[in-house]
């Protein structure tokens, strides 16, 4: 069964305002107001770095969210890692707890269900997670990893990963008129973090009502490269509130702005808010994010070609592995 469907070329996602049965107060439908997550196109064979940077720089300002196609990494690449994931989550509990996350100060390890909030106010998120900080370091124990077979396809995956991100960083500071290496130079791995990610099928009858897959939450450091499969469950929140689903595309990577680069571009790109629904009809879903987020000792400090003539900084400058820690020590049971 191919991983991905086949959507046809429309060109731009389109999201739908959904009737929001875990946040409205109101029992009426809201119509659907159609909004775009735009589609950027980044094949260097046919568009160049100039015109991608405007459209990223558009979408990031507009949105928050972009998908993006033809960045590199192969769909091939995609399903092998998908595959990988699938093996661990299916496997053994006492495999999976042997690889337990151990403290977020680590930020490495398997966790279960309901053992993160990304929306702190909420009950545990429907969903189980194995995630890899800074994971070509070596730091961790090599018995703290499922095995060599998944370390070796998790490390393949990752740098086709984080070429495709760094590719992204130099056409963001291409638009933002800084020196290409300015983001690729402040990421060496320390913060950069790969997760699997696994919604497991729920019934309504025995979850808490204000239980989500993923709550509420905007992301941290810079950028998230996220790849879904086809299931779906994604939603992003307008400026006025309202929750749109982010449709897979079988070809696109979605890719958001994080917390750090809306304070780096003075509020230019949003950081915004996403969730991911409890899936209760019996369909399980699996995705990857990659956090693009700078080194502990980065200084994130508005940049000068983000203030405008006259204008000042938005944001003080802030230690970015003092956000990046205090928001992951707020979010973790562990
Ligand atoms: O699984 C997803 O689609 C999104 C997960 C997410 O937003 C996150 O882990 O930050
Ligand atoms: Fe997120």
């Amino acid at each position: 069964m191919p991983l991905l469907p086949d959507f046809g070329g429309s060109v731009g996602i389109l999201l739908f305002e959904m009737f929001d049965p875990w946040h409205s107060s109101s029992s009426s439908r809201s119509l659907s107001l159609p909004m775009e997550v735009p589609l950027i196109d980044c094949d260097p064979r046919t568009r160049s770095d100039a015109e991608v940077a405007r459209d990223i720089d558009r979408a990031l300002r507009d949105v928050g969210f972009m998908a993006v196609r033809n960045l590199g990494v192969t769909p091939q690449r995609i399903e092998e890692v998908f595959g990988t994931a699938r093996r661990f989550f299916d496997g053994a509990e006492e495999e999976k707890r042997r690889c337990a996350y151990v403290a977020a100060r680590e930020n490495f390890g398997y966790q279960g269900l309901g053992q993160e909030s990304l929306d702190p106010d909420r009950p545990g998120d429907l969903k189980e997670t194995f995630t890899m900080r800074n994971l070509l370091s070596e730091q961790v124990a090599t018995e703290r990893w499922p095995d060599d077979e998944f370390r070796a396809s998790i490390s393949t995956f990752f740098a086709d990963a984080l070429a495709a991100a760094q590719r992204l960083q130099r056409l963001l500071a291409l638009a933002l008129s800084m020196p290409s290496e300015f983001f690729v130079d402040r990421h060496n791995g320390e913060n950069i973090t790969l997760r699997l990610l696994h919604y497991p099928p729920v019934l309504r009858s025995v979850i808490d009502p204000e239980q989500m897959g993923a709550g509420a939450h905007t992301d941290y450091g810079m950028l998230t490269l996220l790849f879904q499969d086809a299931v779906g469950g994604l939603q992003v929140q307008s400026e006025k509130g309202a929750w749109h689903d982010v449709p897979p595309r079988p070809d696109a990577i979605v890719i958001n702005s994080g917390d750090l680069l809306e304070r780096w571009s003075n509020g230019r790109y949003r950081s915004t808010c996403h969730r991911v629904l409890p899936r209760e009809q019996g369909v399980e879903r699996y995705s990857i994010a990659l956090f693009v987020d700078p080194d502990s000792d980065t200084r994130v400090e508005v940049l000068p070609s983000c203030i405008p003539a006259g204008g000042a900084a938005v944001y003080p400058p802030v230690s970015a592995g003092e956000h990046l820690q205090a928001k992951i020590e707020a979010t973790h049971r562990a």
